[in-house]
């Protein structure tokens, strides 16, 4: 049984097609075909229907630090529907404990420079993010798309990188096996060179979310 807010490595193995990166520095695992080619190209208009400039939570003065654009995904929309079923079926976490999911969109130039999915303790805004769901614990990101150039999402404690394949999931544990975050999570979403990025983000919870006491601002560190 995992612990709430979590999955497992056993878990998400035990989904056929799931791939492990072999690699001592995270977690880290690759989905292919997650979502139909039909399903991607839904969730790319209800991105296209509805997005505003991304922000940080914790903004380091860069202002080219995350120039991409942020969706929340309409949660009754049926595609959206289908995605959030398929991602808790697939990771075992209560959905209680999932952020809102987002849809993120990059055009030409557009990136994500390095950096963690989980709040920096100490930050200024870190009670403000964390003191009612806890600390970020995995990452479910979905590609959209292929990208006709740029756009990967590079780990660099791995040496690797990812292209974007319309439908291809990655899960990763922003903790390491002691219970500590992990800076080996940190990644990279390259600049886009040609064409558009699109992805869909899930981002899992220690404590349930709480709806309605949370700030729903875009929670990205
Ligand atoms: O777009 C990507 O490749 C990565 C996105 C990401 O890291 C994020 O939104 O936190
Ligand atoms: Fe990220």
């Amino acid at each position: 049984m995992d612990r709430p807010g979590e999955t497992s490595a056993a878990r998400l193995l035990a989904r056929p097609g799931t791939e492990q990166v072999v690699t001592p520095q995270l977690d880290l695992f690759v989905v292919r075909d997650f979502l139909s080619r039909d399903e991607c190209a839904a969730l790319v208009a209800l991105i296209e229907a509805q997005h505003r400039p991304s922000t940080l939570a914790d903004p380091n003065g860069d202002e080219t630090f995350r120039t991409s654009s942020t969706c929340d995904l309409p949660p009754h929309e049926p595609v959206v529907v289908a995605l959030a079923a398929r991602l808790t079926e697939t990771s075992g976490i209560d959905p209680a404990h999932a952020e809102p999911l987002q849809g993120q969109r990059y055009e030409v130039g557009q990136q994500f420079k390095a950096h963690t999915d989980y709040f920096q303790p100490g930050s200024v805004d870190y009670d403000l993010h964390c003191s009612v769901a806890g600390q970020r614990t995995w990452t479910f990101m979905a590609y959209l798309n292929e990208v006709e150039a740029g756009g990967e999402t590079h780990f660099a404690s791995v040496g690797r990188e990812f292209r974007p394949e319309a439908g291809m999931l990655l899960v990763w544990d922003n903790h390491g096996p002691d219970g500590a975050l992990n800076p080996s999570t940190l990644h990279h979403a390259r600049p886009v060179r040609a064409g558009m990025k699109y992805v869909i983000t899930q981002w899992y919870r220690e404590r349930p979310w709480g709806w309605a006491t949370t700030p729903t601002t875009d929670m990205e560190s």
